[in-house]
């Protein structure tokens, strides 16, 4: 065998950053469209006439089929059978369609009092157009995960995980930063000289961009299956086969579970409140609506830059579980002092921001790489996608009791024309998800003791 054969493909560190880099892309097409709606919630309530019940039922069915038709479980059995090429390619599709139909759903006039499914027929549609996105999103996160730990087991693994997740925060940024400008770009003035801004447009914007990444996917495919061929010229396996029995051994183990409830609390305390960021950011810091994403916006900012380095301290001296502990402390202080009734100036809400970025950083950055060091590689899809799945619980129930919350209990005077909302019971919700997660990181910290996974230990083998 020739030195050349002998050489696995990922041995190349120009390689391996080079298609993480294409599927990382992916994923932040992937992102933008996830919280492209964020900015415009004053927008839907003034433009469309939805309330905040209508938003938090569009925003919680990103987590509908994945949670109740199990199709990120299904995603997770597909993967570990038919590789993460087949798996892959069937994301970014399903993302497209997806966030094709939620374009539809929102640039179409439906007719007054249009209903379906109890809720009106444009918010049903734009919802499940957002669901069908959510299943492609996530199994594309599963697959992205298996992919980074094909290439870089034995490397610099959390540091990978660290840019492909800082790589899709870009695109959060993207949608928090970009998206209003673009609505005001292609906006209009009617006869009466009133503005209206382009909703669709941002959408149509996502649109394009995840067809280009699902290109890049595309393109990932053609070095996945080179890797496969320097593997079996190894004469190594590709992949272990997967049986069904394996499922058994992921839910039978505590380390697996403490994992993916640390996972809902925290994620359930992070995601739902970007949805919220914005409209937070108007009601009680009084930031204009125009800039509101702007301040929300830092958060993936600080977490782009972090994430890696965070990531990278794991991968060299180890202590995940304690970085998990440290990031669900500073998750608590944070939603505290949004809570709290103190110093309502948008700096203030800036620092807490960034603060949050730390913790955004910490807890994901130890994480999704300790996965590994619970559950064995030929397992790790199905075991991803169970977290998923435990974590799109969090990701569809928490915006939509935010939501009803704000409805029922928070509403002030309308002013302008425009609904005002006391944001103190909600942000105590999301803070005392954050206990919870502190609760968990604890457990599993002692756990990991007990059973030495090895989750205080660095990554790279020396
Ligand atoms: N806003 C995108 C939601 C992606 C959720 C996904 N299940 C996930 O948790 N990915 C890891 C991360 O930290 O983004």
């Amino acid at each position: 065998m020739t030195e050349q054969l002998k050489q696995k493909l990922n041995d190349s560190a120009v390689l391996r950053w080079s298609v993480l880099a294409l599927v990382a892309f992916t994923m932040l097409c992937g992102y933008f469209l996830t919280d492209v709606m964020s900015p415009l919630k004053p927008m839907l309530e003034k433009e469309l006439l939805w309330d905040s019940l209508d938003y938090g039922f569009f925003t919680s069915a990103y987590g509908w089929f994945n949670v109740f038709l199990l199709m990120l479980i299904f995603g997770g059995i597909i993967l570990d059978k038919m590789g993460v090429r087949f798996t892959g390619m069937g994301a970014c599709l399903l993302m497209v369609f997806g966030c094709g139909l939620k374009y539809y759903a929102i640039s179409t006039t439906f007719p007054e009092g249009a209903m379906l499914f109890g809720f009106k027929m444009q918010v049903t549609l734009a919802a499940l157009g957002y669901a069908i996105f959510g299943v492609g999103v996530e199994i594309a996160g599963i697959t992205v995960s298996k992919i980074i730990v094909k290439w870089f087991k034995g490397k610099e693994m959390a540091l990978a995980m660290g840019l492909e997740m800082a790589t899709a925060r870009i695109g959060t940024t993207l949608a928090m930063v970009l998206t209003v400008p673009l609505a005001d770009f292609f906006g209009y003035t009617d006869e009466g000289g009133a503005f209206h801004t382009n909703i669709p447009a941002p959408i149509l914007f996502c649109l394009v961009m995840l067809c280009v990444g699902t290109i890049a996917f595309f393109i990932y495919t053609f070095y996945d299956k080179k890797l496969d061929a320097s593997l079996d010229a190894e004469g190594l396996e590709p992949e272990e086969p997967f049986r069904m029995k394996d499922i058994v051994y992921i839910i039978t183990n505590k380390g697996f579970w403490l994992i993916a409830l640390l996972c809902v609390l925290f994620y359930s305390a992070v995601f739902p409140f970007i949805k919220y960021a914005a409209d937070l950011m108007v009601q009680k810091y009084h930031v204009d609506p125009k800039l509101a994403g702007t301040i929300p916006g830092l958060l993936p900012i600080g977490a782009i830059i972090l994430t890696p380095l965070f990531g990278s301290l794991y991968d060299r001296i180890g202590k995940g579980a304690t970085l998990m502990v440290i990031g669900s402390v500073m998750l608590i202080f944070v939603h505290s002092m949004f809570a709290l009734p103190i110093l309502n100036v948008w700096w203030f809400a800036t620092v807490i921001m960034i603060v949050l970025g730390f913790a955004f950083s910490l807890v994901p950055s130890a994480m999704w790489p300790s996965v590994p060091k619970i559950i064995p590689e030929k397992q790790l899809g199905t075991a991803y996608a169970l977290i998923f799945w435990v974590q799109n619980w969090g990701l569809m129930g928490v915006p939509l009791l935010i939501g009803w919350v704000l409805n029922s209990y928070c509403k002030g005077p309308v002013v302008d024309g425009a609904q005002t909302y006391d944001y103190t019971l909600p942000m105590t919700i999301f803070a005392m998800f954050g206990v919870l997660a502190l609760i968990v990181a604890l457990m599993l910290k002692a756990e990991n003791k007990k059973k030495g996974y090895g989750l205080e230990e660095a990554n790279i083998q020396k």
